[in-house]
């Protein structure tokens, strides 16, 4: 369904941000990218949802070349921009309607979609958010801001979902709900995240992008956290020093805070 072939990206002005990332991800797989600060996991998701065009490689989704000038192409563009959406780091970023329903309802009035009402409702229920539709996003805590924003894309039933550090604002009975959320949601996901302790609920393959901005790992996740190698690489675990009294000695750790 999705396939990079030698992508590399730079920003303008800026330096190297991914260096000749292949891959593939078929329909309904739930994939983890992981990768430490500045390694290049936004800019990634920012070309699967054709934000950034690579200077050198392809991208294709369903077979097509995304490409500048198919964007162009108005209704082409539409139907990308229903099938695959992105969940932001910062939802205030996806924020600009009066009320959360009139967020949540955003997508599909502007795709004249049938049945709006009750899409929305339903959503805002599975979402925690039926208690709130009346209140104006900017009003929400951080983690009403992220289901609101999520709810306002999983209403248009995407085919892929991609998501940049979900869990950094969702305190653990939130987490706990959208790793089940993942589990029912029939799309394609891609998740980023630094959090080693959640990256084997979030998805069953993990995508190891290095310092280098190549990606170095591409396999099941439970072999990634278990390849220590492949994560001191990537700068997701570090050895520091500890003391028990009078002795002193160093362990291995995990970055697995957000
Ligand atoms: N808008 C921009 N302009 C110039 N350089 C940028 C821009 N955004 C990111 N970069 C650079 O591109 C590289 C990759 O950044 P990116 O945000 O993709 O990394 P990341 O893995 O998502 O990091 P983090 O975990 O901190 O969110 C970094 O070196 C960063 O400084």
């Amino acid at each position: 369904m999705i396939e990079l072939d030698g992508v590399s990206f730079r920003y303008p002005g800026g330096e190297t941000a991914l260096s000749d990332v292949s891959m593939r991800l078929e329909a309904g797989e739930k994939v983890v990218l992981l990768g430490a600060n500045g390694s290049g996991k936004s800019t990634l998701l920012r070309i699967l949802d054709a934000l950034e065009m690579p200077q050198a490689g392809t991208f294709r989704f369903r077979g097509e070349a995304v490409s500048g000038r198919r964007l162009r192409n108005k209704a082409w563009a539409r139907d990308f921009r229903r099938r695959v959406v992105l969940l932001f780091q910062n939802p205030e970023a996806m924020l600009f309607n009066p009320t959360v329903h009139d967020e949540i309802a955003f997508g599909l009035r502007r795709a004249g979609v049938e049945g709006v009402e009750e899409r929305v409702r339903s959503w805002a229920h599975r979402l925690d958010l039926s208690r709130r539709l009346s209140a104006s996003p900017l009003a929400l805590s951080q983690g009403e801001k992220q289901r609101t924003c999520l709810a306002a894309l999983l209403v248009l039933e995407p085919e892929v979902l991609l998501m940049d550090e979900p869990t950094s604002s969702l305190d653990p009975r939130s987490t706990g709900w959208l790793v089940d959320l993942l589990e029912e949601l029939p799309a394609t996901v891609v998740t980023s995240t630094h959090n080693l302790s959640l990256a084997a609920e979030l998805g069953g393959r993990a995508l190891v992008l290095g310092e280098d901005h190549r990606l170095i790992s591409d396999q099941p996740t439970a072999e990634t956290l278990a390849d220590t190698e492949t994560l001191y690489a990537a700068n997701l675990m570090h050895t520091h020093r500890h003391r028990h009294g009078a002795l002193e000695h160093r362990h291995y750790h995990l970055h697995d805070w957000d």
